[in-house]
């Protein structure tokens, strides 16, 4: 389980973005994420995915609770945590071909050894073409350039992968394609996903408990009814 409890996050003193939030990503399923614009969605992203210490609360992988964050962070937590964010083209490196790109995380972690195998697994699945892999990210569209990042945070096999609105910019036909590629990995890899998006449709469709994180000033007077044939919808955010 990747869990989150009591979580107290933000940037300005006196201004927590969260204030009190607890959420559990168990493996083997999608857990969506929604709320309003603004309301820390992609605070508890970086803060679950080891990127931002909370200033309260406990974070832990797997029933081990992390000590570090960023640079601190213990590597093997670290690496059970994939992210793939909403813009791609500001995640990449731009002198990067589409290969080296799904590749790095294995050069970080001394195991370039399992490249050349690893990626044209990936690449297949994600549906990057060998001529594509040898591209750079401006000779590329979006969408291609997302499948590279959603490889890229597979290549590993993180136990839990954090989509942090990663089909936002997207057309319906390549959401389709990730969506599928991110089921098969729960479903293959019984890797647990935290969905973050502002489509609650796709989320409904896609996840199998749905949460809304609000704030106190954007508090949702009037949070949907789960309704039948839907995820359940709960609603955190609160102290
Ligand atoms: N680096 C930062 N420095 C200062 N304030 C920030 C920073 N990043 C985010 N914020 C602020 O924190 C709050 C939450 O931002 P966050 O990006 O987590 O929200 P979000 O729910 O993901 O929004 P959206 O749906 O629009 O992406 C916002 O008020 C935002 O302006």
């Amino acid at each position: 389980m990747l869990s989150g409890s009591g979580l107290v996050a933000g940037y300005r003193k006196n201004a927590p973005v969260l204030d009190g939030v607890d959420v559990e990503v168990p493996p083997g399923g999608v857990v969506g994420l929604a709320g309003p614009s603004g309301c820390g969605k992609s605070t508890l992203a970086r803060v679950l995915s080891l990127l931002q210490q909370p200033w309260a609360g406990r974070v832990s992988v797997d029933g081990v609770a992390v000590t570090g964050f960023r640079h601190a962070a213990p590597r093997e937590q670290r690496t059970k945590i994939g992210l793939v964010f909403q813009q791609p083209r500001q995640a990449v490196d731009p002198r990067f071909t589409l290969w080296q790109i799904i590749a790095e995380p294995l050069y970080a972690l001394g195991r370039s050894g399992e490249a050349t195998d690893r990626v044209a697994e990936l690449a297949e699945r994600i549906g990057v073409s060998d001529e594509l892999l040898h591209r750079r990210p401006h000779e590329v569209s979006d969408g291609q350039l997302q499948r590279a990042c959603l490889g890229r945070a597979l290549v590993v096999r993180p136990r839990y992968l954090i989509c942090d609105e990663m089909t936002a910019m997207l057309d319906a036909s390549t959401t389709a394609a990730l969506v599928r590629v991110v089921d098969e990995q729960v479903r293959d890899g019984d890797t647990g996903v935290l969905a973050i998006s502002h489509d609650e449709m796709l989320l409904e469709r896609w996840a199998s408990r749905v949460i809304r994180l609000c704030q106190e000033h954007v508090w949702d007077a009037d949070p949907r009814p789960s309704v039948p044939g839907h995820a359940p919808t709960e609603v955190i955010g609160h102290a």
